[in-house]
């Protein structure tokens, strides 16, 4: 699936702070007073595509209540059933959709293709999936899709077993030869590039015929937190599996549970509009906000605060507050020393935040961020400074420095997470045009009507 080009409708809110697609893009609207916007968020992609496989592994038919749609979740829905997986529509309380009944295949079957976009969840956690399948499933995606690591995937497969061609690069586009059935047992593999390889492998790991004793064997593991959201999603269903030490997971061979789930709002789309709060000034409230999550976007409510914003927390929300205005004005943005290694998915809307501080920042740990939908080290650094920022790149993070800001193109490169930060720099930069805002679409299919509705 193809996402349409974005047409925004015409809004002009403040005269001066139009968003409207341009031929050069969506240009950015400009926050022109304090915001004070109460939202709802539609279901968490991790969440959403993990519940996904497992259900379509699981021993009878689930619902996914208040799941995503958005590309990412419906590149999954397509590949599922290109394998045989049924689905309904069914529908739903909340706002964004159906719910969805998912009915397991009761046979997988290959002789296919998987098209996996840009989404990193359907090219990591497939493989072992078409494995369980009987014949051939050819795996490929977007452009960007096949510069991205899949080496450990590949490798993985091999080593259990499994028959795959590939281009011999580590990259899509590769076949795995399913023949219905995986022995499993101990596998050792480098997840240093992405936590996705583990989570892909553990969450079919119950189906092999010895389960899965997996040890990650380089230096580092980035996103640990979505590892701990597989193991959390697994046991809900009834799984055992175990971390007997750091690195080592170990599933046991059995059935997944049929169960029903209500997905979660997903924190980490809540990024871009609570930090909005601060550089627009007001409060931004989430709702829906989960009491105990193993997701990631979790983190903001600690992370904010170290940018100097205040957070409420009530149950079921979350309010961002601004910090106070300095003596002369500014947005009293502090810079921040970031290790962001467990939650590299925040990077880029906190780099955003960081270039509009009014003292210099350093993010690090990030270094496995080049290889999500762009490099995004390289894009934060080129997108920023080509607005007069004062950007370094380091190996494994971000140097920000305080610059006055101007307009400009934005790229997205693709990325949702890209034009979500430049509609963050937008708000306080007057004609900064982000050329594909579309690409939203990958997670936060409303993203502008969401954006539009927290200035208004
Ligand atoms: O398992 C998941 O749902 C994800 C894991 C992380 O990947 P990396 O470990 O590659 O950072 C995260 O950044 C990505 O957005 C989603
Ligand atoms: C890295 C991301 O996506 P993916 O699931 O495609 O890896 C992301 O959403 O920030």
């Amino acid at each position: 699936m193809q996402i349409s080009r974005y047409s925004a409708p015409e809004f002009d809110p403040y005269g001066e702070a139009r968003q409207t697609e341009t031929d050069d893009g969506w240009r950015a609207p400009v926050a022109v007073r304090p915001v004070s916007a109460v939202l709802d968020l539609p279901g968490s992609k991790s969440l959403t595509n993990r519940e996904l496989v497992l259900a379509a592994l699981a021993d009878g038919p689930s619902v996914l209540r208040a799941p995503l749609w958005s590309r990412d979740s419906e590149l999954m829905i397509e590949a599922l059933r290109s394998l045989g997986t049924g689905f309904e529509r069914q529908p739903g309380a909340g706002g964004f959709g159906d719910d969805l009944r998912v009915i397991p295949a009761e046979e997988l079957l290959g002789s296919t293709t998987i098209d996996c976009g840009l989404a990193g969840t359907v090219m990591r956690f497939m493989p072992p999936v078409a494995a369980l399948a009987l014949g051939p499933t050819t795996f490929d995606g977007d452009e960007g899709a096949r510069r991205r690591p899949m080496d450990a995937s590949i490798q993985a497969l091999r080593a259990l077993g499994v028959d795959l061609d590939d281009d011999r690069r580590g990259t899509l586009p590769f076949t795995v030869h399913g023949t219905g059935r995986i022995e499993g047992g101990a596998l050792e593999i480098d997840a240093s590039a992405s936590s996705q390889f583990v989570s892909g492998l553990l969450l079919s790991g119950a189906r092999f015929e010895q389960g899965l004793d997996l040890r990650h064997t380089g230096e580092r593991l980035p996103s640990l937190p979505h590892i701990e959201m597989t193991i959390e999603t697994l046991r809900v269903r009834g799984v055992e599996v175990s971390s007997p030490e750091t690195g080592r997971w170990v599933v046991a061979p059995g059935p997944i549970a049929a169960v029903d789930v209500d997905i979660e709002p997903d924190l980490s789309n809540a990024a871009p509009f609570l930090v909005a709060a601060l550089v627009a000034g007001g409060s931004v409230t989430i709702t829906g906000w989960p009491s105990e999550t193993t997701q990631v976007g979790a983190q903001l409510v600690d992370l904010l605060p170290r940018f100097g914003a205040r957070v409420e927390r009530e149950p079921g929300r979350v309010t961002v507050h601004a910090p106070e205005r300095t003596a002369d004005g500014g947005r009293g943005i502090r810079g921040v020393e970031l290790d962001l290694s467990e939650a590299g998915e925040l990077a880029p809307n906190l780099a955003a935040l960081a270039a509009l501080a009014d003292e210099p920042s350093t993010i690090t740990g990030i270094g496995h961020i080049r290889h999500h939908e762009t490099d995004r080290l390289a894009a934060l650094a080129a997108e920023l400074n080509g607005l007069g920022g004062r950007v370094t790149e380091l190996d494994d993070g971000l140097r920000i420095e305080p610059a006055p800001l101007h307009a400009g193109p934005w790229r997205a490169y693709a990325d949702h997470r890209m034009a979500t930060s430049g509609a963050i720099i937008g708000l306080a930069v007057p004609g900064v045009v982000v050329d594909d805002i579309a690409s939203t679409g990958k997670t936060l299919p409303q993203f502008t009507e969401l954006w539009e509705r927290m200035l208004k």
